[in-house]
């Protein structure tokens, strides 16, 4: 049993009516999840405003509130709380009633446009390699010890976050590995964490829908390393025009990992190829199964988060050296008539670049390159153009398709793609609403040796389009086709 007073350890609150000696079963940021004996937290949203929801969570329960504005009619029997931030005491209340288990872990996270996922995943299979017992919470999925736990966001709620750190704890793990998104940052998901260390991959155009500028959502990030502890480490790429910007006005131990640039960690790259990366790092040749320079900075920050929490150089970079990294990152395929399908989660304008001049570096001759992409609905506009002119420019051919088009008309976003489209380059784009049509066209007009790459769904198994939700898998439909391909 919980009391009040316990969850409310540490909050700046500026009124308190009722007593602070009450047991609380459960807390809930929204109203139809309070069960009896609830403490309800009013966030202002997006959408809506949680403190509408005051009364209908005290209809089914609620025996304390925490909000930012006093309701105009408080019940006696309900114990109300004033702070000037709900989303921040969300997280505190959170924390405290998992009993803080952030602390009893080292708990890394990781943040940046592209490679969040990829890096907390090989962070938490090399770790559990290593012989420690860990947790990874992503983008894919979240797991501890090896037992899958589907995840709904990049990083979960407060509550939901804190709920799993407390399993994490109770099953024994020593490490946690995390992705941390700016919307998380914003809205103070991972506030209150005790954090050991955070990583910080990159930073290029996404979510302008949400930030509104670039320089706010470089703010959120950095916002990040400014909350982490002097005792933890704040890794950063120095390559990156925005990695040492992010340190700024870090407290934490500062260290950095580069490919060009000078850092503390460094690497080089002696092969690229479709079997994977040859790589000079931290004074040793290793073969790598990743593919892509942009893996080379991902593994090389991997590596540098291990020394930093002191693990053994050679165990380490042979364990690193046989991992393959999350799902539906730069998977490929083969068909019987030698046609090369690639699934790659590349949902940004920077990230279809770097797919898309990787499958350039590795190629063998002048095969040629077919491009499957859309852009999703309910998201950053302004990101639709430039994706679809890097795909065409990057591409022989490129299909333009949807991705969980959401509210949105799937060829209104396209026509929004286009736009960004040099007229040079027209003629080898086309439109195919279908996604699965669009990977079957490409399929057909793909010759041996030809390379097709399926951008922007990754690991995701389904289309969303006007809240439904229906099974669509990218490789799936790869394979599917190139059964065909004899
Ligand atoms: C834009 C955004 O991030 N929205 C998140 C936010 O919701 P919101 O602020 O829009 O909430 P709202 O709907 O306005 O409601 C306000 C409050 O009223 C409450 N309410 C609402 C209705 C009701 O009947 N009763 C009630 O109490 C709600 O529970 C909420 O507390 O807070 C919710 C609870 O934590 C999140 O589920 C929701 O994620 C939405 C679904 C979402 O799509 N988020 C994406 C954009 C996101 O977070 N992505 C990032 C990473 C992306 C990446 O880089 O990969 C992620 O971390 O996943
Ligand atoms: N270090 C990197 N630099 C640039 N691009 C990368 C990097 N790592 C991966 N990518 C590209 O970005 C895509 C997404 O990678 P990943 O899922 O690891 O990123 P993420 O940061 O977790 O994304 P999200 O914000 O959606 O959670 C990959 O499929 C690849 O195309
Ligand atoms: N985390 C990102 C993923 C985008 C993936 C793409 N398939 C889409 O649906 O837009 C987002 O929610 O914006
Ligand atoms: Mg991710």
């Amino acid at each position: 049993m919980r009391y009040l007073s316990d969850l409310i350890d540490g909050l700046a609150f500026t009124e308190l009516q009722g007593s602070a000696d009450v047991e609380i079963t459960s807390i809930a940021f929204d109203s139809r999840q309070v069960i009896p004996g609830s403490m309800f937290v009013a966030v202002k949203g997006t959408q809506v405003d949680g403190h509408d929801y005051i009364g209908q969570a005290i209809k089914k329960g609620a025996i304390a509130v925490i909000c930012e504005d006093l309701p105009a009619h408080t019940a006696a029997e309900v114990d109300f709380l004033m702070v000037a931030d709900s989303a921040k005491a969300l997280s505190l209340v959170a924390a405290n009633f998992y009993g803080n288990p952030s602390a009893q872990l080292k708990l890394v996270g990781v943040t940046g446009t592209n490679g969040k996922t990829t890096i907390a995943t090989l962070l938490y299979q090399l770790f559990r390699d290593l012989g420690y017992k860990a947790g990874l919470l992503s983008t894919v999925e979240n797991q501890i010890n090896g037992q899958v736990i589907p995840s709904t966001h990049t990083t979960p709620d407060p509550i939901e976050l804190n709920r799993l750190l407390e399993e994490m704890v109770t099953q024994g793990c020593d490490y946690c590995f995390m992705e941390v998104s700016s919307h998380a940052v914003a809205q103070h998901r991972v506030a209150n964490l005790h954090f050991s260390g955070g990583v910080f991959t990159n930073l290029t155009h996404d979510h302008l829908d949400y930030h509104k500028t670039f320089d706010s959502y470089l703010k959120a990030k950095k916002a990040f390393f400014d909350g982490l502890p002097k005792s933890a480490f704040a890794l950063t790429n120095s390559d990156d025009k925005n990695g040492n910007i992010m340190l700024q006005n870090s407290q934490a131990h500062r260290k950095t990992y580069g490919l060009k640039s000078m850092a503390d960690y460094k690497a080089r790259i002696l092969e690229n190829q479709f079997g994977g990366l040859l790589l000079h790092i931290d004074n040793e040749e290793v073969w790598f199964k990743m593919v892509g320079t942009f893996n080379a900075y991902n593994l090389l920050a991997v590596y540098a988060t291990a020394m930093l929490l002191e693990q053994d150089k050679a165990k380490t970079l042979t364990s690193l050296s046989k991992l393959t990294g999350a799902e539906g990152r730069f998977e490929y395929i083969v068909a019987p008539n030698k046609v090369i399908g690639i699934v790659d989660y590349a949902h940004t304008p920077d990230a279809v670049q770097n797919v898309l001049s990787t499958i350039h570096d590795i190629r063998k001759g002048n095969e040629k390159v077919i491009t499957v992409i859309g852009c999703g609905g309910d998201r950053d506009k302004t990101k639709r153009p430039i994706m679809a002119r890097v795909a065409s420019e990057w591409s022989d051919k490129v299909i333009l398709t949807s991705d969980n088009p959401r509210s949105e008309d799937p060829a209104q976003i396209i026509k929004d793609m286009i736009e960004g489209v040099d007229p040079a380059f027209k003629r080898h784009t086309v439109s195919i609403v279908d996604r699965r049509e669009a990977i079957k066209t490409a399929c057909m007009l793909a010759n041996p040796g030809d390379i097709i790459l399926v951008a922007g769904k990754g690991h995701e198994k389904y289309q969303e389009s006007h809240g439904v939700k229906s099974h669509f898998d990218d490789m799936e439909e790869l394979e599917e086709q190139f059964k065909l391909l004899v």
